[in-house]
């Protein structure tokens, strides 16, 4: 290292850094959505089958043929770009807090440990965004500040391991990559490779007590890129404040009884998005906090 130093609020824990040469997720479902487009109640239905077995074997996959026009996915990449390039005053007259939490924000925290990532949150409806998100005088500049010498990527993760807390998270990834999933069948990290003008699906927390286990919300990460910067656009597809999630009633039987107590989203929620803003001392909330087998 040379004598350069790194801020120790990025450095992972050493089981939880990258390694060199990571495998990619090979078989990582590709889902054809064009079916949904011809309403074809066979196509439909094999198309849902092919969900399914996407979701229980891997809990994400890959869509193409979403029927999202290119222009729009174009216009949305440009917006990004000009605006994590503002400079950082700018950037921060947007910045979040914990009592309205949209708008930006480079200092999350995943589990304790500070992410190398900027993020810019909006929601597509009500409360409306920042009006600073197109505002049409974006300014494009390098957007890396000088000010972190020594800078060890392969210490720190853009963002770091975690389950999604939603029901279902739909992202769109650039080509740059560095998306990790800890593949099912043998508890590996794979790297999901861009596929062009695809998303990637990925099954969170509230379907798997939905579905009662048989889905399980997908373990995730993003490796840094030393050489490249990243964009990336989830959509977190999340219940109102006010509902309950628990085991759907057709998810239960005798034979595989309530593996989870109700909880309510908006707390859940609230607390988890508490957590991102800064280092605390304590755990994380996670769904296995609601098992009825907990310890
Ligand atoms: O940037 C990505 O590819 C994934 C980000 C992510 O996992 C998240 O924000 O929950
Ligand atoms: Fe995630």
């Amino acid at each position: 290292m040379g004598g350069l130093s790194m801020d120790q609020a990025f450095v992972q824990a050493p089981e939880h850094r990258t390694k060199a040469n990571l495998a990619d997720a090979d078989g990582i479902p590709v889902v054809d959505l064009s079916p949904l487009a011809a309403g074809d109640k066979a196509g439909v239905d094999a198309l849902a089958a092919e969900v399914g077995r996407a979701s229980r074997d891997w809990g994400f996959f890959v869509v193409v043929r979403h029927g999202v026009p290119a222009e729009t996915v174009a216009q949305a990449l440009e917006a990004q770009r000009a605006f994590f390039a503002l400079p950082a005053d700018r950037k921060a007259a947007v910045r979040r807090d914990e009592a309205a939490p949209l708008g930006y924000y480079e200092s999350e925290h995943t589990k304790n440990v500070r992410d190398w990532k900027e993020v810019f949150d909006i929601v597509p409806r009500e409360p409306p965004p920042p009006a600073a998100v197109a505002d049409g005088e974006l300014v494009f500049e390098n957007k890396w500040p000088e000010d972190l010498p020594g800078f060890r990527y392969d210490l720190a993760l853009g963002v770091g391991r975690h389950k999604d807390a939603g029901a279902l998270t739909i992202l769109y990834q650039d080509d740059v990559g560095g998306l990790d999933v800890r593949r099912r069948s043998d508890g590996e990290w794979v790297r999901v490779r861009p596929v062009p003008d695809s998303y990637v699906i990925n099954v969170g927390d509230i379907i798997q007590v939905w579905s009662n286990d048989r889905y399980e919300s997908a373990e995730h990460r993003v490796s840094v890129n030393s050489e490249k910067e990243r964009f990336s656009m989830p959509y977190f597809f999340n219940p109102g404040s006010d509902a309950m999630v628990e085991p759907l009633e057709e998810m239960v039987s005798d034979e595989r009884p309530a593996r989870y107590d109700a909880y309510n989203w908006g707390n859940f929620f609230s607390t988890r998005k508490n957590s991102n803003f800064r280092k605390l001392d304590v755990e994380n909330v996670q769904i296995a906090h609601f098992r009825k087998d907990r310890p």
